[in-house]
C-alpha cells in the first residue's frame, strides 16, 4: 500500500481522500528540515503547500518518493531540477486558489484606499478618528495589473466591474486577449505612468524579480497604491519603504515576502502600509478545491500511474509513451529555445511534423512545444494545461503534418508568428533518441540544447571566433560545446555555445561590445 505524507496544514478532506482510495497517510507538520528529512524516507507521496520546502538534500534522503503534489500554484518551494533528476513527479493544482486570490488582492486594494485596518485598530482604542483617515475612490482610477494569466485576468474582470480601467503588462498577452479581457496592453514603463494602483500577479522569475526595483518605482504616479499578493521579491522592500517615507508611493500592502515567515520587517510601522502573512489562498474554498485535487492527483498516480498538473513530465498512456517521450524532449527544447529567444513578440506557433514524427500522435509534441515556450513566463505551466493557456492567451497554434520525405528521418518544426514576421527553428533525434538541433532562424545549425548556452548573432569575419574564445578566457568560462552556422560567407552568423555554469553580465557586455556581433543572450535548458 503507498503511503503519503501530508507536511503542510491542509483541509481533513485531503486526507480522508487518500484513506478512502487504500492509501496509508500521515499528517505531520511544522517539522524543521532536518525532520523531515528523518522521516521522508518512508513516503511515496508528499502532499504540500508552500511551507515546506522541497530542497535536494530532502530529496536525497527520499528514495521511495514518487510524486509530490502542491495543494495550490507557486512551486518556488520544490526544487523541480533535483526532483526531475531523482525521477519525482511535481504536480501542482493550478486553478483551485486562483478567485480565492484575486479577492485578496482586491482586498487590499480597498483597504489602502481607506485605510481600513488603522481606522479599525483607533476606533477599537476609543479615539473615534472620524477626521483622520480621508479615503480615494477606487471608481475611474487606473489599476496596473503585472501579470495578467490566470489570477490577473480574475483581478482585471473585479477591477473592471468597480469600473476601473485596467492597463496590463505580461509579455504573452496577446492584443487579441487584451481587448477579449477589456483591458489596455501595455508596455511596463506605460503601465507605471498611469497607474493610481498597481496589483501583480507574476511568478518570481529573473525576469519579474524587483520589477517595482527603486528606478521603477521612481517611475510611477506620484500617490500610486501597491499590492502584492503573488511572490514576495517582486517588489525591492527597502525601496519600497523609501517610496513610502518620501511621500511618492501612497500606500501599500504586501500578503507576500523576501522571507517568509516575515517575523520583522523595515516596512512594519509604516503608515499606510498593509500586510498579511500570505493569506492568499486561505479562504474554505479555494483549501477544499486544492485539497481535493491535490489527493486525487496523488492517488491517481500512485494507484494506476495517471498524470494531471505535473510540472515536469508529460501526461501519457502507457502504450504511447516510450514512443513519444524523445520527441516531447525535443519539442519542449525547442519551444524553450523560441520562448527565451522571441517570448515577447510570439503571437502564434506552428508545430510541423515530418517523417517517423508524422507517424506519432501530435497533441504530446504540440503540448511539449507550449510547455517549453511558455515556461520562459511561468513555472507553473506544464504539459498538461499549456495548450488550455496557449488558448486563453489568444496565442493561434496551428499543426501541421507532412507525409512527404523531408532532409531528415524525422523532424519538428516550430514556427513562431511575430510582429516582425515568421521565424523557425528545427529539430530531428539523433540515433532516435536524442535531440537535436538542426535549423535556427533559416540558418543550418547542429547543436544540443543542454544547461547554459551562449546564442550570438554576429556577422562573420575571421579573427570573431578567437577573440570571443579569449573574452571567454579572460573571464574564467569554460566552452563545453560550440556549435556555428551562417546564412552566407561574409553574412549573418549564428554561434551557439555551451558554457560550464551561468555567464554574468559583465561578460554578456563584454561579448556584445566585440566588433561585429549584433545580439547576445543567455539561454537556459534543462
Ligand atoms: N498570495 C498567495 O497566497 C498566492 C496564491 C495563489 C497564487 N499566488 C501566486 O500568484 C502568481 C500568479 O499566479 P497565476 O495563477 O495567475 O499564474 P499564471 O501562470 O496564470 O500567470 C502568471 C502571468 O505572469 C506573466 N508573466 C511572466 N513573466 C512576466 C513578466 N516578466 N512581466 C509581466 N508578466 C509576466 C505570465 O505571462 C502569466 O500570464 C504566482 O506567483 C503564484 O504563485 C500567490
Ligand atoms: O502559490 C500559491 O498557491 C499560494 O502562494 C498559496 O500558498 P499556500 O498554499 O501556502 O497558502
Amino acid at each position: 500500500m503507498p503511503k503519503v505524507l501530508i507536511s503542510d496544514k491542509m483541509d481533513p478532506r485531503a486526507a480522508a481522500i487518500f484513506r478512502e482510495r487504500g492509501i496509508e497517510v500521515d499528517e505531520i507538520t511544522g517539522k524543521t528540515p532536518e525532520e523531515l528529512k528523518a522521516i521522508i524516507g518512508q513516503y511515496d507521496g508528499l502532499a504540500i503547500r508552500s511551507a515546506t520546502k522541497v530542497t535536494k538534500e530532502i530529496l536525497d534522503a527520499a528514495p521511495n518518493l514518487k510524486v509530490i503534489g502542491r495543494a495550490g500554484i507557486g512551486v518556488d518551494n520544490v526544487d523541480i531540477p533535483a526532483a526531475s533528476a531523482k525521477g519525482v513527479i511535481v504536480m501542482n493544482t493550478p486553478f483551485g486558489n486562483s478567485i480565492t486570490t484575486a479577492e485578496h488582492a482586491i482586498a487590499l486594494m480597498f483597504a489602502l484606499a481607506r485605510q481600513l485596518p488603522e481606522a479599525n485598530a483607533q476606533t477599537q482604542q476609543g479615539l473615534w478618528p472620524k477626521n483622520g483617515f480621508m479615503g480615494v475612490e477606487v471608481t475611474g482610477k487606473t489599476l496596473g495589473l503585472i501579470g495578467a494569466g490566470n489570477i490577473g485576468s480574475i483581478v482585471a474582470s473585479r477591477a473592471l466591474g468597480l469600473k476601473m480601467k485596467v492597463v496590463a503588462f505580461d509579455p504573452f498577452l496577446t492584443p487579441e486577449r487584451a481587448v477579449e479581457m477589456g483591458v489596455e496592453k501595455a508596455d511596463l514603463d506605460t503601465l507605471l505612468a498611469k497607474a493610481d494602483f498597481i496589483t501583480l500577479h507574476t511568478p518570481l522569475t529573473d525576469q519579474t524579480r524587483n520589477i517595482l526595483s527603486k528606478e521603477n518605482l521612481a517611475k510611477t504616479k506620484k500617490g500610486v497604491r501597491i499590492v502584492n499578493c503573488a511572490r514576495g521579491g517582486l517588489v525591492d522592500e527597502a525601496a519600497l519603504k523609501e517610496a513610502m517615507d518620501s511621500g511618492h508611493v501612497a500606500g501599500a500592502a504586501l500578503d507576500v515576502f523576501v522571507q517568509e515567515p516575515a517575523k520583522a520587517s523595515p516596512l512594519f510601522g509604516t503608515p499606510n502600509f498593509i500586510c498579511t502573512p500570505h493569506l492568499g489562498a486561505s479562504t474554505d474554498e479555494a483549501q477544499v478545491n486544492v485539497a481535493l485535487q491535490v489527493a486525487e492527483q496523488l492517488s491517481d498516480y500512485l494507484l494506476d500511474g495517471g498524470i494531471t498538473n505535473a510540472l515536469n513530465v508529460p501526461s501519457l498512456s502507457a502504450e504511447e509513451a516510450p514512443k513519444l517521450r524523445p520527441y516531447m524532449a525535443l519539442a519542449e527544447e525547442l519551444g524553450s529555445l523560441v520562448g527565451q529567444l522571441e517570448g515577447d513578440r510570439i503571437q502564434g506557433v506552428s508545430v510541423e511534423v515530418e517523417g517517423h514524427a508524422a507517424e506519432l500522435n501530435q497533441k504530446p509534441i504540440t503540448a511539449a512545444v507550449l510547455a517549453g515556450l511558455m515556461r520562459v513566463y511561468s513555472d507553473t505551466v506544464n504539459m498538461v494545461n499549456a495548450p488550455f493557456l496557449a488558448k486563453e492567451r489568444g496565442l493561434d497554434v496551428r499543426e501541421v503534418r507532412h507525409d512527404r520525405e523531408g532532409d531528415y528521418q524525422t523532424l519538428v518544426r516550430v514556427t513562431v508568428k511575430t510582429e516582425s514576421g515568421d521565424k523557425s527553428v528545427a529539430g530531428t533525434l539523433f540515433g532516435h533518441s536524442s535531440p537535436r538541433l538542426v535549423e535556427l532562424f533559416g540558418i543550418k545549425v547542429e547543436a544540443d540544447l543542454e544547461g547554459h548556452m551562449l546564442y550570438i548573432v554576429n556577422q562573420d569575419a575571421p579573427g570573431f571566433i578567437g577573440r570571443l574564445g579569449s573574452t571567454l578566457g579572460e573571464a574564467g568560462v569554460n566552452i563545453g560545446t560550440f556549435h556555428l552556422g551562417r546564412r552566407t560567407q561574409g553574412g549573418e552568423a549564428v554561434l551557439l555555445l555551451s558554457v560550464d555554469g551561468a555567464v554574468n553580465d559583465d561578460v554578456l557586455k563584454a561579448i556584445c561590445n566585440l566588433t561585429g556581433v549584433k545580439t547576445v543572450k543567455l539561454l537556459r535548458f534543462a
